[in-house]
């Protein structure tokens, strides 16, 4: 990766950057470039996108780039633990403190001591979960379930969630509070059809890392299915994918990828297809895409309701209705429309 001038948006070589982050599309060079002006920092990250987008990815690009790179990187995904089990998980118990506490217990917040913390679907928690992490953040100490003395705490957070916490913090479900202590610093990490051009470079990518030696080709054929396809399952879909594809392929070259779309046609014609989008999904999509080849400019010229052809105060009013704010679209925070 480019070090010296990583602050411009525009040209990182993906082909050496060792933290496994794939793709060369200007989407991802945005990430990639946030992800180096914010790893030596000690802020607070918040990483955002669907579901496989790469967020685990860029969380560990985070801690290895930091100055905290030879010390721990501890995950905890708030979504696979029982409620019950998350403040444990965290924080430590000690001893019989409560049934089933046989051992005295160290959480992930004293494991990450020094290193990186890495607070996987955030927008999981349980809210009265999300008090006690809000004071654990606040006062950079935490107490063990059943424990008398307070432990002080020298972590750096990172957040990341599919879900869009400000409609949680607006349906109750999530302390706003802790959503501005968390969104210090976003990252989004767009989809994988706002970033078409990396599709093939992460298939020939996953085509490497599954075949060994005996790597196949990819034919044109099947590297215009991959181009055309939604990708409901993002990255890692794709990598399931090429997997599959590689246990069933028999040749030297990828003639035919097998997509789930075209499976499902086949089985039940009249079924509702997985991953089909809503008109205003679409929308919201295109004018994001469209947002960001114009690097965030929305009116005047090669803004992008010029691009859109519709008036300025159209594209607002759509963008507010489809609540979409600046950081999704640019490198700025995320700030609600006017
Ligand atoms: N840009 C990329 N280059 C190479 N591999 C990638 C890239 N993005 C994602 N992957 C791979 O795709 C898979 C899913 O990525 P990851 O777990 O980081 O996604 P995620 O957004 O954290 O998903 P989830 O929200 O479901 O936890 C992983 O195997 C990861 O290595």
């Amino acid at each position: 990766m480019k070090e010296s001038s990583a602050l411009d948006c525009t040209v990182i070589n993906i082909s050496t950057n060792k933290y496994g982050i794939e793709g060369s599309s200007i989407a991802i060079q945005k990430v990639l470039n946030l992800v180096a002006k914010v790893s030596p920092t000690q802020v607070t990250v918040l990483v955002l996108g669907e579901t496989g987008t790469g967020k685990e990815l860029v969380a560990r690009a985070l801690h290895e780039r930091s100055d905290r790179a030879g010390r721990p990187f501890i995950k905890v995904n708030c979504a696979a633990l029982p409620a019950n089990l998350i403040e444990s998980e965290l924080f430590g118990h000690e001893r019989g403190s409560f049934t089933g506490a046989y051992d005295k217990r160290v959480g992930k917040f004293e494991a990450a001591n020094r290193g990186t913390l890495f607070l996987d679907e955030i927008g999981e928690m349980p809210l009265d979960l999300q008090v006690k992490l809000l004071r654990a953040i606040q006062e950079k100490e935490i107490e063990r379930i059943g424990g008398r003395s307070v432990i002080k705490t020298d972590v750096r957070l990172i957040a990341a969630t599919n879900r869009d916490l400000e409609l949680e913090v607006q349906a109750g479900r999530f302390r706003s509070d802790l959503f501005f202590r968390l969104n210090v610093f976003p990252i989004v990490v767009p989809p994988l059809r706002e970033r078409r051009d990396d599709i093939l470079q992460l298939a020939n990518h996953f085509i490497a890392k599954f075949s060994g030696n005996k790597k196949p080709a990819l034919s044109r054929r099947a590297g215009k299915q991959l181009e055309a396809y939604e990708w409901p399952g993002n990255v890692r879909e794709l990598e399931h994918l090429i997997e599959r594809t590689l246990v069933l392929n028999e040749g030297t070259v990828i003639n035919e990828i097998m997509l789930p779309g075209r499976c499902l046609l086949k089985a039940d014609p009249s079924a509702p297809l997985a991953g089909v989008k809503t008109i205003a999904e679409v929308e919201r999509e295109h004018i994001l895409s469209v947002l960001r080849i114009s690097g965030g400019k929305i009116s005047g010229p090669g803004g992008a309701a010029v691009k859109l052809n519709i008036p300025s105060t159209t594209l607002y009013s759509k963008m507010k209705k489809l609540k979409i704010k600046k950081g999704y679209y640019d490198d700025g925070p995320l700030i609600e429309q006017a």
